[in-house]
């Protein structure tokens, strides 16, 4: 038992450890992002400087004025308005400097920011879909947003309070030792008190802002996820329980906050009590001084307002210290982001194979393949299928027999685990991706529409292809007269995901996509399957017209789809089971009989 409790603490503290080293890389590489902006913070720095100062001069000022003139009976006024007039003068310079340190420093702060998160969202957008299997959407939001908004408090806050308040502070020291220095000895008591109860608060605090960051991640995943599914919720009269369950999410997190602010409340707290005691004794101790005439009145006024001021930077660098705590906490979830390499990689340049789109005939083979999403556990155990240029492959086979899980590793968006897959007898795996997608075209069965006009819908943001080449390929597959009828026809804003458009014009706007980008390949993956049978016509003749000359694959739970395909491969249980052409397969009374049968039955009693 000892040894194992031993164990256990050795592990602990292991994991500790790369906890901290892993921190510790994540501040270095989010601090790098300041490079580019050191003068601005060399600007920052210079305006703290000037401002703090011309700040501390005005109690020594006013305490020049008590003990060097009131004190001793001067009773010239133009003596005391003068000096009123470098206080107010001070006080403009002060104002100016803090005005320009802190545009400076939000400037500088906003633009790291800004590309920190472009650089997120650039490396999210790279990373494998095994990634996004992984990781839940709602926590890559928060990450994006309210992440970086709290790193950037540490460019903005901690940075300025380290600069500005721990300079003040330096300075009111230098000053409280200059007025009286046995006085000031007794002020830096409290010091080491600060010390401890920073200590102490630390560890409880990190773990507060764990907690309620974690929460908030959950919470707002919670609202994406029903806000994308607000139809089926209603569909099902779902509303109520999924209130239920958005109440307990937000409960959850309201108590971490709760949690969070009464840590720092009662950590702040006890530092104006710390601020207070200090104040009572220098007062108690300076006013005893003055009253045995060992210190000057003078002294002694300066002497409380820079006591009182040195609280204040002191309370401000541990508020800050609290909010650096926080940005930790965001580093740290962010650069678990940036320290995620994608599963799927580019080949390395001297393994590459340049397939151009114009000269690849669109041959494919499935060399043997297994994939699964997990190794342990593979979803298509074997696999060998030869496509030949041209060909059109229609797979059938039960909801969960493998249809979409056998080609996607094609997309490449998942590699095979064992074995290959060839397109003209090069492996994807040696074909730049970018290139490769260009080779081989994926229409799905909800087709995603970006906010933008139909134009740049078609022609996915690029400008060069011409209107007239999207026109082209909108008539050819049957959309144009749709577009027309749109209020700007062409140059219609669609919102985000085509949310106003049915399902089948949905459809027509990807088919034609697939006319203006020309793959060799095309995989449609249930693109039919959404559609009444109106729409569905259109569409099929749509899909005759794209899929002609184009080596095609196609997964269809109604077989009428596929039928006329020249070859049917039928799945089950992430097998393919039987292969031919749809006469072929009737004839072998197989298990694509009773499919067919089914089908024609479920038809029939339609
Ligand atoms: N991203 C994923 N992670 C883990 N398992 C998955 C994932 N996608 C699919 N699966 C599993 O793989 C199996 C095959 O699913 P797949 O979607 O390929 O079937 P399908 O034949 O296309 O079905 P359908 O006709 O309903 O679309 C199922 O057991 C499914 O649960």
């Amino acid at each position: 038992m000892p040894n194992s409790s031993a164990a256990a603490l050795k592990a602990t503290q292991a994991k500790d450890a790369a906890d901290k080293k892993k921190s510790f890389e994540a501040f270095r590489a989010i601090l790098a992002y300041g490079k580019p902006h050191k003068w601005a913070f060399a600007g920052v720095f210079v305006c703290a400087v000037l401002g703090i100062s011309a700040d501390l001069l005005q109690p020594y000022l006013v305490k020049i004025v008590i003990d060097d003139h009131l004190a001793v009976g001067g009773r010239d006024m133009g003596y005391i308005a003068t000096i009123a007039g470098i206080y107010l003068g001070i006080s403009i310079v002060s104002f100016l400097f803090t005005y320009l340190q802190n545009n400076l420093l939000q400037y500088a702060g906003q633009s790291i920011v800004a590309r920190i998160r472009k650089d997120l969202f650039q490396h999210i957008s790279k990373l494998s879909m095994s990634y996004f299997d992984r990781v839940h959407r709602g926590s890559l939001v928060t990450n994006v947003s309210s992440d970086t908004e709290t790193i950037s408090q540490f460019f903005t806050q901690v940075l300025l309070s380290l600069i500005r308040d721990g300079m003040t502070l330096v300075l009111i020291i230098v000053f409280m030792f200059q007025l009286d220095t046995t006085l000031a000895w007794y002020s830096m008591i409290v010091l080491p008190v600060i010390g401890l109860v920073a200590f102490l608060f630390r560890r409880y605090l990190r773990q507060a802002y764990q907690v309620t960051r974690s929460r908030l991640s959950r919470l707002i995943g919670f609202i994406a996820e029903n806000l994308s599914g607000m139809g089926l919720i209603q569909a099902f009269r779902q509303e109520e329980e999924q209130t239920r369950r958005f109440n307990e999410n937000n409960q959850s997190y309201w108590e971490a906050n709760m949690r969070e602010v009464r840590a720092n409340v009662l950590f702040n707290r006890t530092f104006d009590i710390l601020g207070n005691v200090a104040l009572v004794t220098v007062v108690w101790l300076g006013g005893l001084a003055v009253f045995h005439e060992h210190m000057a009145v003078g002294v002694l006024y300066a002497f409380t307002s820079y006591i009182r001021q040195f609280f204040q930077p002191i309370n401000q660098i541990t508020m800050q210290w609290n909010t650096f705590q926080s940005t930790t906490v965001s580093m740290d979830r962010i650069w678990k982001i940036f320290s995620t390499e994608p599963e799927v990689k580019d080949p390395e340049p001297d393994k590459t194979c340049r397939l151009r789109l114009s000269e690849a005939r669109g041959r494919v083979d499935f060399n043997h393949i297994s994939f699964g999403y997990s190794e342990s556990k593979p979803v298509i155990p074997h696999l060998d299928l030869h496509l030949k240029p041209g060909e059109m492959v229609g797979i059938v086979g039960t909801t969960g027999a493998g249809k979409s899980t056998m080609i996607s590793p094609l997309n490449r968006f998942y590699d095979v685990n064992s074995g290959s897959i060839k397109i003209d007898g090069a492996d994807i795996r040696d074909i730049p991706q970018q290139q490769l997608h260009r080779l081989v075209g994926l229409i799905q069965q909800e087709p995603y529409l970006f906010a933008g006009t139909v134009l740049d819908n078609v022609r996915l943001f690029q400008e060069d292809i011409s209107r007239e080449k999207v026109m082209d390929a909108c008539r050819f597959v049957g959309a144009h007269d749709m577009i027309m009828r749109m209020s700007g026809g062409y140059d219609t804003l669609l919102s985000e995901r085509g949310s106003g458009l049915s399902a089948g014009e949905r459809q027509l706007i990807s088919f034609a996509r697939i006319m203006v980008f020309e793959p060799r390949i095309l995989i449609l993956d249930e693109a039919t399957a959404n559609l009444d049978s109106h729409t569905e016509q259109l569409v099929q003749s749509a899909l005759a017209n794209v899929s002609t000359g184009r080596t095609t694959l196609v997964i269809a739970h109604r077989l009428s789809t596929v039928m006329h395909a020249d070859r049917i491969l039928v799945m089950k249980d992430g097998r393919a089971i039987e292969e031919g052409t749809h006469d072929e397969l009737l004839a072998m009374h197989g298990y694509y009989e009773q499919l067919y049968n089914h089908a024609r039955q479920a038809a029939d009693e339609e």
